[in-house]
């Protein structure tokens, strides 16, 4: 992939996730810098990565080619005002990673002629598991394109989205998805407990169940979910006595509602930020 200099404003849980998913894939440390407040945050990813960092967000994005926007998405228009009033834009691509901030109000606060990709990736970043939808408004280049492209699936899987709505989709369906797995396991987890297991054991009966589950999955691409589903599934046996509690209690309508909650949440902050 094309090298350039990265600088990432925040230093967070995603940031994080995507600048070791980065490293472990061999891009040069050298060429990223992580910038946030607090020394302690940005120093410690520093000293873990190899990668610069900086507490002056202007200045460490003043040379880069790429500027990463990783802060909450409250905090984008305040961070975004800052860096706008020392540093040009001009030559430069901007990604965001933050929900519920368009590409319009990016324009409103950085310049019409703005380089922008939003993208939507999730933590699984931090193990090359990632996976991140991508958004260019037209006008951005190929060679932008390509460039967004390859830094993410440097850290997983990608997909475009053709309309800037369509990230939305990818947060319900991938970028909130990690949390919606990890309260299943959690759940699991706790039940086996109450069934005498000690907790390490049941953690890695609950792990490998859902690896093994994943792995299955990948390894059979043409299986749908539903015959993976039925393979477990004896005629009169213990699966179905609970896959019939899940049905019973409409899992797959409070998976659907839940679901939309996430979109609905994501339209109420593009109207907020
Ligand atoms: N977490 C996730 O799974 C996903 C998150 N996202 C998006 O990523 C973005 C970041 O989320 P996440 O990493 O979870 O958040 P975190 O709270 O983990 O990290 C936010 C980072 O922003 C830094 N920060 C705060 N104020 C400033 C400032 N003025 N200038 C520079 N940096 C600042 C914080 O600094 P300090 O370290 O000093 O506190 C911190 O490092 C959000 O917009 C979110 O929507 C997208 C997909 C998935
Ligand atoms: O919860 C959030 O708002 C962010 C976006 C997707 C995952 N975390």
């Amino acid at each position: 992939m094309q090298q350039r200099k990265i600088t990432f404003i925040g230093a967070g849980n995603m940031a994080q996730a995507i600048v070791a998913g980065l490293v472990s894939s061999g891009y040069p440390a050298s060429l990223i810098t992580v910038c946030a407040p607090s020394e302690h945050h940005r120093a410690a990813l520093a000293a873990r990565y190899g990668v610069n960092h900086h507490g002056d967000n202007a200045a460490g994005a003043h040379d880069a080619d790429v500027i990463v926007l990783a802060v909450k998405p409250q905090l984008m228009a305040e961070v975004c005002r800052q860096l706008a009033a020392t540093v040009d834009f001009s030559g430069k691509l901007v990604l965001s990673i933050a929900a519920g901030v368009n590409v319009s109000r990016f324009y409103a606060l950085l310049g019409e002629n703005l380089a922008i990709v939003r993208i939507m990736p999730n933590t699984p970043s931090l193990v090359g598991k990632g996976l991140s939808g991508l958004f260019a408004p037209s006008g951005v280049s190929e060679s932008d394109r390509a460039f967004s492209a390859d830094l993410m699936c440097a850290v997983g899987k990608i997909c475009w989205v053709e309309d800037e709505s369509g990230i939305n989709g990818v947060i319900a369906a991938a970028g909130s998805a990690p949390a919606y797995f990890f309260l299943f396991m959690d759940a699991m987890q706790q039940q086996a407990v109450s069934m005498g297991f000690d907790e390490p054991t049941a953690r890695m009966m609950v792990l490998q169940a859902a690896s093994g589950a994943a792995a299955l999955a990948e390894a059979n691409p043409d299986q749908p979910f539903s015959v993976l589903r039925q393979n477990v599934t004896s005629k009169g046996g213990t699966t179905a006595a609970a896959l019939q509690v899940f049905e019973q209690q409409q899992l797959n309508h409070t998976i659907a509602e839940a679901m939309q909650a996430a979109v609905a949440r994501a339209e109420e902050m593009e109207k907020s930020f």
